[in-house]
């Protein structure tokens, strides 16, 4: 039995499927403190947030059961991603469940801010009937910009659009093309800030985008300019930006969000006249709440169960016609790095996988994430999985390298293994799908050889002459090790050559020390593929 703990506030209803799977347990204990957190987090295999609970490395440390990290909405910047990832957990968000929701409280806050809404509410409600000081601004024929045309910020600019107004959109990844089909005009943050009667950021808020607009940005912005926050606290310097609405360059702002949340009592904002406040309500609408919960719950109930899953954060995104093209390959890349490692006598310095045929077209780092996992497997064991396998190989100064080429001697695709070892021992191994046959290997170091990888194998090498065969078989016999098939790979006649031998079991130790005194027979090695 899974267990789930929810630890924020998420729909009950989003969640349902989660509550209704016969092999889960779902634990709601919101509001806990980090160590109370820390205490009982052992116990569970996957971890619902949204984004009040802050899961830091301690309580990933603690752990030791988690696989999951399910985020009930976009930002993640509440979960120690770094630690979740040296630690094999993989985390994930549900990035679309909350994008009009979140595009529509920009809005809302965009009139709240034009037409003072909640200045003047106060006002009235408390008897005075004041009309004159909340003269407010029209947004037809005003320009827009927009920072962060991602999901959010590209609904609010074809929102603008309806609304008459300019737009002005910035985004590394904005393209004309796409600028043009939204209806927006490509500009710098420059632009934006020289020229927008209002502004609204939807950014990730990352090194980069920390402080992006502070005071060198508010000395040359334009006058009376409007600012909305809906993303995330410190995107926006919260203190420049007092002194900028204080000095008349900005004449109102609307924030949802807090470089600190929720923000001190005597926090500059909460009091201000021309600044209007939301407690980070973006996401919250039943619609929204329900969407996201959805989506976490369906990833969460793939991981645990061992299946294919998305939007893993801690992950390389690939695209689902890339992924479709890879997943077959999974199980067998794993095999390959996992036989190679097996026959490596000593420290390998570098893991490197060449990918020829229709894989050397296509995004790889997915499926050299499990060949990689196969590698540290042999002395990791269970530690290593896809979410670490690099960061692991990297901590250990084990350079992953991947290469792509056109030769795939026959194979409609072929992946070659080769890791290399401090002491110039360099092992190598292909494999293929074959149509019809599934995985095969079909090289181990210098030879061709054709093996399912999968069971137990005795790898021998010896010299080519005639009757080591029968004796290596008469051995087995003797000892009761069945043989289910038998492969021999040599270059020349009477040369240097390798056996395979597929059994049924697990080969005693004393087996293989006896077959090595079968002369001309060099070595014997069980090679084990779960
Ligand atoms: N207030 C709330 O309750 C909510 C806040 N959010 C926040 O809104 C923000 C946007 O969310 P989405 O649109 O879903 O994310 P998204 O990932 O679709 O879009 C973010 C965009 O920001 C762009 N970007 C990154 N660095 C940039 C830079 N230096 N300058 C300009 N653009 C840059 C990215 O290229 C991307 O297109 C996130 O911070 C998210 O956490 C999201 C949902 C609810
Ligand atoms: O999805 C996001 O990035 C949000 O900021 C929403 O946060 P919440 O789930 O409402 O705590």
């Amino acid at each position: 039995m899974f267990k789930v703990l929810v630890s924020d506030p998420i729909s009950d209803h989003g969640i349902q499927q989660l509550i209704e799977a016969s092999d889960i347990e779902v634990v709601k204990n919101t509001g806990l403190s980090e160590d109370e957190l820390v205490n009982i987090i052992g116990q569970f295999d996957a971890l619902l947030v949204r984004s009040q609970t802050k899961v830091t490395e301690r309580i990933l440390t603690a752990g030791h059961n988690l696989k999951v990290v399910g985020r009930a909405g976009v930002g993640v910047d509440n979960i120690d991603l770094q630690a979740a990832t040296k630690r094999g957990i993989v985390v994930i968000n549900a990035p679309d469940g909350n994008t009009i929701t979140t595009c529509e409280h920009t809005f809302a806050m965009m009139m709240a801010l034009a037409r003072h809404i909640p200045q003047a509410y106060a006002k009235t409600v408390s008897g005075v009937w004041d009309r004159k000081s909340y003269l407010g601004v029209e947004l037809r024929n005003k320009t827009l910009g927009v920072l962060g045309m991602g999901r959010i910020g590209s609904e609010v600019a074809k929102r603008a659009k309806a609304f008459g107004m300019d737009i002005l959109g910035y985004d590394p990844f904005l393209t004309e093309d796409r600028a043009e089909k939204l209806g927006v005009k490509l500009a710098t943050v420059d632009d934006i800030i020289r020229n927008a009667d209002f502004m609204t950021v939807h950014t990730p808020l990352t090194p980069e985008t920390r402080h992006m607009i502070s005071r060198p940005q508010f000395e040359v912005m334009k006058k009376g300019m409007r600012i909305i926050n809906c993303a995330r606290g410190g995107i926006i310097d919260e203190m420049a930006l007092i002194e900028a609405i204080n000095e008349g360059i900005v004449a109102g702002a609307a924030f949802d969000v807090f470089e600190q949340e929720p923000p001190q009592q005597d926090h500059p904002f909460l009091n201000h006249p021309k600044i209007i406040v939301t407690p980070h309500l973006g996401a919250s609408t039943v619609e929204a709440q329900e969407n996201v919960a959805i989506d976490v719950s369906e990833q969460v109930i793939h991981i645990l169960r061992n299946e294919p899953f998305k939007n893993a954060v801690n992950l390389p995104s690939v695209e689902a016609s890339v992924m479709k093209k890879l997943q077959p390959y999974f199980n067998l890349g794993e095999k390959l790095g996992s036989f190679v490692a097996q026959i490596t006598n000593h420290a390998i310095y570098e893991i490197h996988v060449d990918y020829a045929g229709e894989l050397s077209q296509v995004d790889t780092q997915t499926l050299t994430r499990y060949i990689v996992k196969g590698v540290l497997s042999r002395h990791l064991g269970n530690d290593v999985n896809i979410i670490n396998s690099i960061h692991l190989a990297k901590s250990r100064d084990v350079n992953v390298v991947e290469s792509k080429a056109q030769l795939t001697k026959g194979f409609t695709n072929l992946i070659t293994v080769t890791l290399k070892t401090q002491n110039k021992e360099e092992r190598r191994i292909a494999g293929t799908l074959l149509n019809g046959y599934g995985e095969r290997i079909v090289q181990l170091d210098k030879f061709p050889v054709d093996i399912a990888p999968e069971g137990h194998h005795i790898l021998i090498s010896h010299n080519d002459k005639p009757g080591i065969i029968g004796h290596v078989g008469t051995m087995l016999g003797k000892n009761d090790v069945n043989i289910a098939s038998m492969q021999v790979g040599r270059k020349i006649i009477g040369g240097e050559a390798i056996m395979i031998l597929t059994v049924d079991k697990a080969v005693p130790k004393e087996v293989l020390n006896d077959l090595v005194k079968i002369e001309e027979l060099n070595t014997a090695q069980e090679i084990v593929l779960a």
